[in-house]
């Protein structure tokens, strides 16, 4: 181990960062803070502004605050900052290492740092950040600025990121949004050095908010939602209480997706209801990361580069608003109110396209790109079809077209009963295509059942299909199959319920 790793501190850091202009933000506050933090097991603290760094005894990770007229850089934009810093007696100096506009480079801070004899840590956002840092000599990358340089703060911590700046052979500080000892405890098996926590124990502001806001979001309960469904061919709007459609309206989904015509359409479809909720879900098509939604399979919704649709939504409706894919939204309504009844599954709809939903837990999983599920978009082989080109009713209706027989999945189903073997054939093709995708589901997640919808998938005899295939698999390894139970309204009670419970 160098010199330098020595130095670093382990175990717990404790930002001691009042908030600003709070009624907590004055040096003796901040010292009794340091000191009960310190009693509590810290075995170092953050401390900001250089005066304060003088007057605390731990080992200290010094800061100093500025807000530039003509950059973001907030944390120790500047030489003299270093130098005050290491002349108060930090014994490491943090610095904003993003790539945004600064007034003085990384290195030169950096050479400051070390020439003043003090550690370096680099509070960085992302992984390319935490690369240049190391390169250049940080002693120490912190995730601290990870998820606020642009867009909405997430709520939880970035622990991937803790896990892949390990790769640099730097010691790694956790920091940012790690309130809970068991976030914290997660961030040290991701291969974090230390953790760092600020506001879970000296934001009292803070603290209080989340209880303040958990209590006033259970007296919520029970309010109406408004939920949307945004399909490839449809678009529904309904007023959800619970597993309770008090009203909803269909149209054909409008192709001028994104537009401020289209969010006028979806004002005007809950027009009847306005006033009556409090929050609004969104259930759609497609890949939904980080409130913004863009096209998984153009084929099915043309949906316009990648779409801020939360935001969109929220200022729409001025409500808060949530959005989820809608496979996903309708497995989590399957779960909560229809077929699935609390047990772990896999919910699937195969209709013009495949899309699928996990919950496993008690949870909804997404995955960290959100495409957990999403069973449509699965090669049969590398290099080879999707799934849905060929299992769906838009892939069925192409076979059928190939065939000599342009029609669509429900013609195919009626010439198939007709006894047409071109029908039959068809069909067990796609069945036999989903019973492989179903034993491999069940082996890779082990789910208690397997819900089918769609127009395709609750079709009885698809699902005959699938399970005369699914005989010749080992017991052990055959899934349960059963019949989705909510139909058309899964998505919006699924989504509906997700929004409560983000409220
Ligand atoms: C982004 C930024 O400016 N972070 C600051 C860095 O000093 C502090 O406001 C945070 O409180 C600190 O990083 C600890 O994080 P958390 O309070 O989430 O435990």
């Amino acid at each position: 181990m160098t010199a330098s790793a020595d130095r670093v501190p382990r175990g717990l850091i404790v930002s001691c960062q009042p908030v600003t202009g709070g009624p907590m933000d004055d040096r003796e506050t901040i010292v009794r803070l340091a000191l009960a933090a310190r009693n509590g097991g810290a075995n170092a603290l953050r401390i900001e502004g250089y005066v304060n760094v003088a007057a605390c005894d731990l080992p200290i990770v010094g800061i100093v605050k500025r807000d530039l007229a003509d950059s973001p850089v907030r944390i120790t934009p500047l030489v003299e900052d270093v130098r005050a810093l290491a002349e108060a007696g930090a014994t490491v100096v943090a610095v904003d290492a993003t790539r945004r506009a600064r007034p003085v480079s990384i290195a030169e801070l950096l050479r400051e740092i070390h020439a003043r004899g003090c550690l370096a840590m680099a509070d960085i956002a992302t992984i390319d950040e935490a690369r240049d840092a190391a390169q250049l000599g940080f002693d120490i990358i912190g995730t601290t600025m990870s998820g606020y340089t642009g867009g909405p703060v997430p709520e939880e911590p970035d622990l991937a990121l803790v896990r892949e700046c390990r790769a640099f052979g730097k010691a790694v500080v956790a920091e940012g949004r790690y309130n809970t000892p068991s976030l914290a405890a997660e961030a040290i098996a991701r291969g974090a050095t230390v953790v760092c926590v600020g506001s879970a124990i000296t934001w009292t502001e803070h603290v209080t908010s989340w209880f303040a806001d958990a209590l006033a979001r259970k007296a919520s309960q029970g309010r109406p939602t408004l939920a949307f469904d945004i399909g490839g061919t449809k678009t529904l709007a309904a007023l959800v209480n619970g597993a309770v459609v008090l009203d909803q309206q269909v149209i054909a989904t409008p192709r001028d997706l994104g537009t401020e015509d289209w969010f006028k359409t979806l004002e005007g479809l809950a027009k009847p209801w306005r006033g009556s909720y409090d929050c609004v879900g969104a259930a759609v098509t497609g890949l939904v990361a980080n409130g913004r939604w863009s096209a998984l399979n153009p084929a099915t919704l043309a949906i316009p580069g990648s779409l801020p649709l939360q935001d969109k939504l929220e200022s729409q409706f001025g409500v808060s608003a949530f959005i989820c894919n809608d496979a996903q939204a309708a497995a989590w309504g399957e779960y909560r109110f229809g077929a699935g009844a609390g047990r772990d599954l896999i919910f699937l709809t195969i209709s013009s396209g495949i899309g699928g939903g996990i919950v496993s837990g008690g949870r909804l999983l997404t995955g960290s790109r959100s495409l957990a599920g999403s069973l449509g978009q699965t090669l049969k082989a590398f290099g080879g079809n999707r799934l849905e080109d060929s299992a769906s009713g838009f892939g069925m209706a192409r076979a059928a077209q190939r065939a000599g027989h342009p029609l669509d999945a429900k013609d195919i189903f009626y010439a198939r009963d007709a006894g047409q073997s071109w029908a039959s054939e068809i069909v067990s093709s796609a069945a036999t295509d989903i019973a492989g995708a179903l034993v491999n589901l069940q082996i890779l997640v082990d789910p208690e059942v397997i819900l089918l919808g769609g127009g395709v998938g609750r079709n009885a005899a698809f699902q005959e299909e699938v399970a005369e295939c699914l005989t010749h698999i080992d017991p052990r390894l055959r899934p349960t199959i059963e019949a989705a139970t909510l139909g058309p309204i899964s998505g919006a009670l699924g989504v509906a319920d997700l929004a409560r419970i983000r409220l």
